[in-house]
């Protein structure tokens, strides 16, 4: 028996009804006296692209192993499409893990991964392989060992999206793409993502490269959610606020503010929620309002919210 799945429009198989991709009640993973991941709650919705975020060493490989099975909590419970996934075929064979570091066999080259590559994705589409090779310009009949980094990263990025899996993790999939590279992944995943719905994760440093991809923002830190907010909510959640110092304080002096620069006379203060007459306000004071980058604004919040958790403990 399949993980429950759905027929799209476009005659994709996707998670059936509205039940999470993936949820996680108050699960820990414990390296001996170290705790990686601290009591997490979340949930990833079906058919969405999420952004797994967060500074080196926050978790983030952590919990996509537990999620892909690949590791067992120390605590808590974990579902994907409503099972455990550990030892669970049921689950894995709709689950597509690509990572740094992932590990072929000493005497493959790339075609033995994409002739392999079907028996473990059932929703594979070679033709969709075929085209990306070509794109990503990966050798074919190279020893894997001898591939350059950028194009045993884009093996992996080939497979992640011709696999067509249900739930598709890329673990910095960029690391070694050149740009014009990484934009065809960009591309590529939001143009397939599109015709074929499915839910998607994808941790990077990168943000501002992906935010135009992500439709929902978790961060981690130290284990534990800093943020879990979709991502219109999070683009229109600040504003920076540019203008004469003394104006800008004025403004700024009853607003939560998440952060403070200037120079001289000026200053730029970035501010949560503006709406409608706090604009009219800030323009009849004759302040600039610019939006803030969704990079900025979570390195921003994050700091924000590591000072209140560093307070509260
Ligand atoms: N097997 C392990 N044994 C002990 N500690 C571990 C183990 N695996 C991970 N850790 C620790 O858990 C923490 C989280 O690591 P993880 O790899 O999940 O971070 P990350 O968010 O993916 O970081 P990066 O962005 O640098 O890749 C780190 O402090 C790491 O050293």
């Amino acid at each position: 028996m399949n993980a429950p799945t759905t027929s799209t429009a476009h005659g994709t198989a996707a998670p059936a009804s509205i039940a999470p991709a993936v949820q996680l009640t108050g699960v820990s993973k414990r390296f001996g006296g170290f705790t990686a991941i601290d009591d997490v709650t979340l949930t990833l919705r079906p058919g969405r692209i999420h952004g797994l975020l967060g500074r080196n060493g926050a978790g983030k490989t952590t919990l996509m192993h537990l999620i892909t099975g690949q590791d067992f909590a120390s605590q808590g419970d974990l579902r994907v499409f409503g099972e455990k996934p550990t030892e669970n075929a049921r689950v894995l064979q709709n689950i597509c893990f690509i990572k740094e570091s992932q590990r072929y066999p000493d005497d493959w080259q790339p075609k033995h991964v994409f002739r392999s590559a079907p028996w473990f994705f059932e929703h594979w589409d070679e033709e969709f392989a075929g085209q990306l090779i070509d794109e990503f310009r990966v050798p074919l009949n190279r020893r894997i060992k001898k591939l350059s980094r950028g194009q045993l990263s884009a093996l992996g990025v080939i497979v992640g999206l011709a696999s067509r899996a249900p739930l598709t993790f890329f673990d910095e999939p960029y690391l070694g793409l050149d740009a014009v590279a990484r934009q065809l992944f960009y591309d590529r995943l939001l143009e397939d993502y599109a015709e074929h719905p499915r839910t998607v994760v994808l941790s990077t440093h990168l943000i501002d490269e992906v935010a135009n991809l992500l439709e929902h923002v978790v961060v981690i830190d130290q284990g534990r959610i800093l943020m879990d907010e979709d991502a219109d909510v999070l683009r229109g959640s600040a504003t920076t606020v540019v203008g004469p110092r003394t104006a800008v304080d004025a403004f700024v002096a009853s607003r939560e503010v998440l952060h403070r620069d200037g120079i001289g006379g000026l200053a730029s203060v970035t501010v949560a929620g503006l709406g409608p007459a706090d604009r009219a306000e800030a323009a009849s004071a004759g302040l600039e309002l610019a939006p803030v980058s969704l990079q900025q604004l979570i390195v921003r919040k994050t700091n924000v919210r590591e000072t209140e958790f560093e307070q509260s403990a």
